[in-house]
């Protein structure tokens, strides 16, 4: 089945060539503001399915020829991560600013947190409808099943200081990253531990999300819970 994997993250796009899957790539644009009191899985169960809401409509927009690239019906990949702080309801999102990765980093200093990635299988038909009123017949992109995992990874910093900060944050590396540092860059110099999949830290849990894939396609998976 034809897969879009619809992220403009750059890790996801990596982590998903190393299963050697054929797939395309759709970026899609949408608000993370967390809500106000927003709870961590009630946000990040949000981001995926308004990813993938933003990507049908996109798909929808686009021409027949676009239309024509996939077989229908195919399976849009949506993911989204998140650092929760120990007490299990602060949400960890990219920094605005440097003042915000700094609040961040010092709640993250010398404690454990986790990141979770929440990833979403939907799998959408292309239905195509001949209107009498129009020349050429519409199309549409119906859903016709949607699964959704949430892997969660437990990962500890050694004790930051103020020097520490303010390098890490003029190398540029952590403003487009959860919680403010990319483990498979720099940032792995502040995690002395990490407890579950690496591959959830940096963006897409790699042997999960191949068994959500397996399971839209054949048909059999325990892991996996419906939305
Ligand atoms: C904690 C951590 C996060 N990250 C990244 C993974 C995600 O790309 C990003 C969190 O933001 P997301 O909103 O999950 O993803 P994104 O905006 O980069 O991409 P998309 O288009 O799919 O929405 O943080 C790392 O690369 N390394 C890390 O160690």
């Amino acid at each position: 089945m034809d897969i879009v994997l619809a992220s403009g993250s750059p890790r996801r796009r990596e982590l998903l060539e190393r299963a050697q899957l054929d797939f395309t790539i759709l970026s899609v644009d949408i608000d993370e503001t967390p809500l106000d009191n927003e709870s961590p899985t009630d946000y990040i169960e949000r981001m995926v399915e308004t990813k993938a809401n933003a990507a049908i409509q996109q798909l929808s927009d686009t021409s027949q020829a676009d239309h024509d690239s996939l077989t229908s019906p195919f399976m849009i990949l949506t993911s989204d991560t998140i650092g929760v702080l120990s007490d299990g309801k602060t949400v960890l999102v990219k920094p605005v600013d440097r003042e915000h990765a700094y609040s961040m980093w010092q709640r993250m200093s010398d404690n454990v947190h986790e990141v979770w990635t929440a990833v979403q299988a939907t799998q959408v038909q292309l239905l195509t409808k001949a209107e009498p009123s129009k020349a050429k017949p519409t199309q549409c992109l119906q859903i016709i099943n949607q699964q959704r995992i949430t892997e969660r990874t437990e990962v500890t910093f050694i004790p930051l200081t103020t020097q520490m900060m303010s390098d890490y944050w003029n190398s540029g590396e952590p403003a487009d990253k959860a919680g403010g540092y990319g483990i498979q860059g720099l940032g792995a110099t502040w995690v002395s531990r990490i407890n579950g999949s690496y591959t959830n830290v940096v963006g897409l849990p790699l042997a999960q999300t191949l068994a959500l894939i397996k399971e839209m396609t054949e048909g059999s998976m325990d892991t996996v819970n419906p939305l």
